[in-house]
């Protein structure tokens, strides 16, 4: 989970405080993003990891207020491209709005909430103390002391961690500390949630209650984003981004993928869509042969 204060970081002592010579202009406001646009819209994503690229030129948009799965399998890019959204990946080339600004951008910190992988709430802290914590980080300040108390209460209920209020995170199971880190990504009532395979490890009771959270969050209106590799998953998704190494092979609604491929299960349909890949990759493949053969034979002595 990233915690990412609002706002802009104090000012650091040793940085001179004088104002610059030449001071910038003052730019006006972006204007806001039109209601209907996307909530991200990638065109050309590149992501360089190493010396290797690791997702290849993608073009996709997720909507807002819906769910959309990130799915793919292990390795495929995932989350590269979810740090690319939140704004932690670097060596991003290509154009990845988010909200209507640049990935990345200052602005977008306290309208994105993100839980990686790893939990990282404090161990030796509880429940309540760990979102005292960050909500302090995200709202510091006396004045804003009771709304911190209601945000706090809030995502305790939304969580269903009422009863494990006051146990230590140390002590929590794999799903409840799994909650922890979803509800303190969601303490600045968020517009965007960035989810990294938040059910791994679950159980199917637990992963049923965590979709019927996102569900409940979605109709409020806001945006999740949620990798797995889990096939089944994608079933519950309102879309779908169809991963594998690093391209996009669908992006569509459960549904209409299951439609378009003929399949029973989006499963059956990735498997499809796998294949094709392969099947163009070879033809493309045995044209560059006939086309490298054709050529070394004309360059050939005779
Ligand atoms: N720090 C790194 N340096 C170089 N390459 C990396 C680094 N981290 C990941 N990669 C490579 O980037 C590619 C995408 O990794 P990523 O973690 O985004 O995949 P993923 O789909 O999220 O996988 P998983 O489901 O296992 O978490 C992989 O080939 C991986 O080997």
């Amino acid at each position: 989970m990233m915690n990412i204060p609002p706002g802009s970081s104090p000012p650091d002592p040793r940085t001179p405080q004088e104002p610059a010579t030449s001071p910038e202009p003052p730019t006006s406001p972006e204007p806001p993003a039109p209601p209907d646009a996307p909530a991200i819209r990638a065109e050309g994503v590149t992501v360089v990891r190493g010396a290797r690229p690791v997702l290849h030129a993608l073009d996709f948009a997720v909507p807002r207020g819906q769910i959309t799965g990130l799915l793919g399998p292990s390795g495929c890019g995932k989350s590269t491209l979810m740090r690319a959204v939140v704004g932690t990946q670097a060596k991003v080339t290509g154009t990845l709005t988010v909200l209507g600004r640049p990935a990345g951008s200052a602005e977008l910190r306290s309208r994105i909430g993100y839980v990686t992988q790893d939990p990282s709430v404090y161990a030796d802290l509880t429940v309540r103390q760990n979102l005292d914590y960050f909500s302090a980080v995200l709202q510091p300040g006396r004045a804003a002391a009771s709304r911190r108390r209601d945000d706090v209460a809030r995502v305790i209920t939304e969580v269903d961690l009422t009863s494990h209020a006051d146990v230590l995170a140390g002590k929590l199971s794999g799903g409840q500390l799994s909650r922890v880190s979803l509800a303190v990504a969601l303490l600045g009532t968020p517009e965007l949630l960035v989810l990294d395979e938040p059910t791994v490890g679950l159980d199917p009771v637990l992963r049923r209650d965590l979709w019927n959270l996102f569900h409940a969050i979605a109709a409020r209106g806001a945006t999740l984003l949620v990798s797995s590799h889990v096939m089944d998953e994608a079933e519950r998704c309102h879309r779908l981004l169809l991963m594998r190494e690093g391209e996009i092979l669908a992006d569509d609604s459960p549904d209409a993928l299951r439609t378009h491929t003929g399949a029973a299960t989006v499963e059956g349909a990735f498997l499809h869509l796998v294949d094709q890949a392969d099947a163009t990759a070879t033809a493309a493949g045995a044209d560059t042969n006939v086309d490298t053969n054709a050529d070394t034979r004309r360059r050939s002595p005779r």
